[in-house]
């Protein structure tokens, strides 16, 4: 059960020594509770669907640390297994086994013929773009605005997620150069993807996108657009990258590949397969990825990819993942985004609810006639202070949401149907602060 936030002064008090000592107070900007205002909460435990802060709240978790927990917080398996490798060892700098078993569960769920494993979803869009450089011999890059890959430089321009929440228009540090071969182009728009190839075809290495967008707030794939972006790319020999690493054994025991099928000639993936802890990858096809070092000559590497506590999380996350799990977490998604529309309809609060699979996320938009979220630019005009008090409304009550109108929302397979009744009862008044907000 959620404990109603009543207390946040252990919290403030850690958010002012960290601002001491850290920028924002924060190790990610997302967590700076920024755009929606107020004190992050410090937490110090989870337990199933609920996470507990540092003032004794308890709250139904809706982020699962940005997507890894999928079975919920203190999994008993997983921490059982984690236990174990911790107690033999945490790391070696050589190969090991759990990393083998890791890279073969990942091929087996997914169209890659070989994977790299790195330690974040950042590295792992950085070295498939290395590699797509590597393997075609061109510079240029195409990604879509609104579309997050990490905060890897030439993919920092026009980004979702923290870079929208904060309204950073572009990141001093980047410079002119590195970004000088990023094609930026708006998602779901294939004229203007058929445009760019017509005028840069062949000097286009490859074409990266979100496999379904939630950096944005969750915006699908519209009219078979990634498979049109795959033909796009085979047709002027260019690499059509998939970035998996919300979706990847989130939406589907693959990711996004198990909804469309679209077969990409790379793939990133992260999240969910660290089990809470750090790990990501890269991989594709086998004639792509020999091009890797040692096998080929594009140099990727790090000290701690394959960790063994790692991999043996991930590793044990993704055999839990079963069939069953990912109907339950469907479900779930289902019937929150069910009990959100019936709250907002009844405050007669205007908005839409767009899903990609069990990811999902509400937009709080002027006019719900014809309003359908394509693209970045749709996805900023949004009604933003109404999702602030949404935000702050559902916390009071219990429900912890990403503090930002721009992230999806991740549910766990923890959730059970008294979870959903804390949210049914968090609502009711959160849907009537939005209301309160005038446009
Ligand atoms: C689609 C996507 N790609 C890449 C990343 C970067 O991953 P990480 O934060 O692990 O570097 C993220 C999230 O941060 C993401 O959502
Ligand atoms: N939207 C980001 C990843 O998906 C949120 C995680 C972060 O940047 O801390």
């Amino acid at each position: 059960m959620a404990v109603v936030p009543d207390h946040t002064e252990q919290s403030a008090a850690l958010f002012d020594r960290a601002s001491a000592v850290t920028p924002g107070g924060v190790n990610s900007p997302v967590r700076a509770f920024r755009a929606v205002g107020g004190v992050p909460r410090f937490m110090t435990h989870g337990d199933g669907s609920h996470i507990t802060d540092v003032d004794g709240n308890r709250y139904l978790d809706l982020v699962c640390s940005w997507g890894p927990m999928l079975l919920g917080h203190a999994h008993p398996e997983v921490t059982a297994a984690v236990q174990a490798a911790v107690a033999r060892g945490t790391s070696y700098g050589t190969p090991t086994e759990p990393e083998v078993l890791l890279g073969e569960e990942i091929v087996a769920r997914t169209p890659v013929d070989k994977v790299r494993l790195v330690s974040s979803g950042t590295e792992a869009t950085m070295s498939a773009l290395r590699l797509a450089r590597g393997f075609t011999g061109r510079a240029k890059i195409v990604k879509f605005a609104g579309c997050y890959h990490g905060h890897v430089d030439a993919l920092l321009a026009q980004a979702g997620s923290g870079v929208i929440t904060l309204g950073i228009p572009g990141t001093p540090g980047v410079t002119e150069a590195t970004t000088a071969d990023t094609i930026v182009l708006p998602y779901n728009d294939q004229a203007a993807v058929s445009a760019a190839f017509a005028e840069y075809g062949d000097q286009i290495a490859a074409v990266i996108t979100e496999a379904s967008p939630g950096n944005m707030g969750v915006v699908p794939p519209r009219d078979n657009f990634n498979a049109f972006l795959a033909k796009t790319c085979t047709d002027n020999g260019a690499l059509f990258i998939s970035d998996e690493v919300m979706t990847g054994f989130r939406i589907t025991k693959s990711g996004w590949y198990g909804v469309d099928g679209v077969r990409p000639d790379l793939m990133t993936f992260g999240k969910v397969m660290g089990g809470g802890f750090p790990a990501a990858a890269f991989g594709g096809r086998a004639d792509v990825m020999a091009h890797l070092a040692p096998e080929g000559s594009v140099y990727q590497a790090g000290t701690l990819s394959g960790n063994p506590i790692a991999t043996t999380a991930g590793l044990t996350t993704l055999r839990l993942a079963t069939d069953e799990v990912y109907a339950k977490l469907d479900q779930t998604a289902l019937t929150i985004q069910e009990l959100v529309k019936t709250a907002l309809d009844k405050e007669g609060v205007p908005h839409v609810i767009q899903a990609a699979g069990n990811l999902f996320s509400v937009f709080f938009v002027e006019s719900e006639e014809n309003a359908v979220i394509k693209n970045f630019g749709d996805a900023g005009a949004q009604v933003l202070p109404r999702f602030g008090a949404f935000f702050h409304a559902m916390l009071d009550g219990g429900v912890y949401l990403p503090p930002s109108a721009f992230e999806a929302w991740f549910v766990s397979s923890a959730i059970d149907d008294d979870g959903l009744a804390e949210i049914e009862s968090a609502l009711a008044p959160a849907a009537a602060a939005a209301a309160a907000v005038q446009n």
